[in-house]
């Protein structure tokens, strides 16, 4: 089967949480649902979204299972031709949304608030 080739143009699209891909050595692979099992941590393979992770993903000392998981998300490889872009080029569309306390939480325990500060002040 015909490898399919990408230019870091392309791969560059694909910054998104919802669409993560990124490049080592030379191949691509779509990372999306790798995201949030990372290891790692999402936040740091995510800066790498959209553009050439080898230099990390190396520096790293990934084990045998990081290689077999990789393979697994193996998409194409690079066109050859393909210059990479900058830095400011790849940088990811957003960043990871933390889970923040949810503003419902904090309506529910003012309400309670208000309805205890009531009771206290009325009896
Ligand atoms: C698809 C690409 C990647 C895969 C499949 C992957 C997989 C893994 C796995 C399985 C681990 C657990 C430790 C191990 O088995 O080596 C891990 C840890 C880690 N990864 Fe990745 N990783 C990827 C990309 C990256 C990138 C691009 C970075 C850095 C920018 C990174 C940074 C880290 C860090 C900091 C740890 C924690 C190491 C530690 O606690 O000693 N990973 N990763």
């Amino acid at each position: 089967m015909a490898v399919t080739l990408y230019t870091y143009e392309e791969v560059a699209k694909h910054n998104k949480v919802e669409d993560a891909w990124i490049v080592i050595d030379g191949k691509v692979y779509d990372i999306t649902n790798f995201l949030d099992e990372h290891p790692g941590g999402e936040e740091i393979i995510f800066e790498n979204a959209g553009g050439d992770a080898t230099e990390s993903f190396l520096d790293i000392g990934h084990s045998d299972d990081a290689m077999k998981i990789l393979k697994g998300k193996y998409i194409g490889d690079m066109d050859p031709n393909s210059k990479p872009l900058s830095k400011k080029e790849t940088q990811p569309a957003e960043t990871v949304k933390k889970s923040e306390g949810s503003p419902t939480f904090a309506m529910v325990l003012s309400i309670v608030c208000l309805i205890i500060g009531y009771y206290v002040l009325n009896n």
